[in-house]
């Protein structure tokens, strides 16, 4: 039911999906250890496909659990086969000004002339029209 079910728990060396430490991890495939886990099988399907390091040494697991933990690893993660999280780098203030500048100040000038120009084209024809 649960074939790739895994959950990673690494003591003390830094974990994957953490952007800022080395992606490195310990696998550990509970799939037929979900009926049989004191501590039940729903924090373990909680804790599915992520770094579970935190939450398995809050709980202050015993060394028989860690014992026990052998018997479901399956692997250490190659961290070159992990996929690369795209990094979002917003504009900076330079940037952002430089590219508003440009299309902005010539809408300003815009705004202002048009209502003039329509205004002063409207004065023009009445005076040359009223002058016949
Ligand atoms: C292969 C991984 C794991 C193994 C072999 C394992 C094993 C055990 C064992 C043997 C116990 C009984 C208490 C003890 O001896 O410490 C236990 C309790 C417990 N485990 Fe795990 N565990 C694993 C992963 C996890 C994970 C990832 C979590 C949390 C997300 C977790 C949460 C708990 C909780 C909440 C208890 C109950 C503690 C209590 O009631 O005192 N376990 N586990």
């Amino acid at each position: 039911m649960y074939a790739d079910l895994c959950v990673l728990v690494d003591e003390g060396v830094p974990n994957c999906f953490v952007e800022e430490k080395p992606k490195t991890g310990r696998v550990y495939d509970v799939t037929s250890f979900l009926d049989d886990h004191p501590g039940g099988d729903e924090v373990l399907l909680t804790a599915t496909g992520k770094d579970a390091t935190d939450d398995f040494e809050d709980v202050g697991h015993s060394d028989d659990a860690r014992e026990l933990m052998n018997k479901y690893f399956i692997g250490e993660i190659v961290s070159s086969t992990l996929p690369v999280e795209p990094k979002y780098t917003p504009p900076t203030q330079a940037t952002r000004v430089a590219g508003e500048q440009g299309s902005g100040n010539l809408w300003k000038i815009l705004q202002f002339l048009l209502p003039l120009l329509i205004l002063g084209g409207a004065l023009a024809f009445r005076s040359f029209y009223q002058k016949e």
